[in-house]
């Protein structure tokens, strides 16, 4: 499998937001580095997240980008994502490793240090952890984890740790000083003026 990208961009389907105008800005500053996920709202029909999936692979594949498909992975298989995420009311770790076999990469959301454990012994090869900040793009979120949840799960884990919820490009520093990996958008990139130059803030935070 070959190593997981620092930067998650969540596809943003709110009305009124452009995700693939987004993807493409991003791609242009971030290019292999970057890895997106497309998530669509839950009122949407597999055939719309198949055709946005689609659109996305196409967009990232002359960059050697990953794109991977958010609680669907049927969708995932369909369109030849390299893989999927899922968290508590998708399917289990377990059953979604089965679906997209031994060489997909599988992102777990993880909260606290053991759900993050069992996630990575059921086959998760990245964790999606969070909400690290307070964040406004999704509802019926538990409260912020801060720095120190953060901490606490990636000292139980050996596989990447994406923190997610409220990530902006300066609080970067002491998400990786916590122990991320890498960090996973939605709002940073979907609502900034100018999402290549907000990709390459995020980038240079990362990597620097
Ligand atoms: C990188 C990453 N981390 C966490 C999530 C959240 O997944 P989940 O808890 O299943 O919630 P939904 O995104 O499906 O609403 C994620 N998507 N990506
Ligand atoms: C989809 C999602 N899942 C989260 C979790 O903590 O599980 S936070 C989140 C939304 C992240 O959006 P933004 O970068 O705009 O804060
Ligand atoms: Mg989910």
């Amino acid at each position: 499998m070959p190593s997981l990208g620092r930067l998650h961009l969540i596809t943003d389907t709110r009305p009124g937001r452009d995700p693939l105008t987004v993807v493409r800005a991003a791609l242009t500053a971030a290019r292999a580095d970057l890895v997106v996920q497309v998530r669509v709202e839950d009122s949407a029909t597999d055939r719309e997240t198949y055709d946005l999936a689609r659109r996305v692979v196409a967009l990232c594949a002359p960059y050697g980008a990953t794109c991977l498909v958010n609680d669907r992975l049927h969708v995932a298989l369909a369109v030849g994502a390299a893989g999927g995420h899922v968290g508590a009311d998708d399917l289990p770790v377990a059953a979604a490793r089965h679906v997209l076999g031994p060489a997909a990469v599988l992102g777990a959301t993880a909260r606290e240090p053991g759900t993050a454990a069992a996630a990575v012994t059921a086959g998760a090869s990245y964790l999606g952890v969070g909400p690290c900040r307070p964040t406004r793009t999704k509802e019926g979120l538990p409260p912020p984890i801060g720095m120190a949840g953060v901490r606490a799960v990636a000292g139980a884990v050996d596989v990447p740790v994406i923190a997610i919820g409220g990530v902006t490009a300066s609080a970067v520093p002491e998400l990786r000083a916590a122990g991320a990996y890498g960090v996973a958008v939605v709002g940073a990139l979907s609502g900034a003026a100018d999402p290549a130059r907000a990709t390459t803030e995020l980038i240079e935070a990362l990597t620097c």
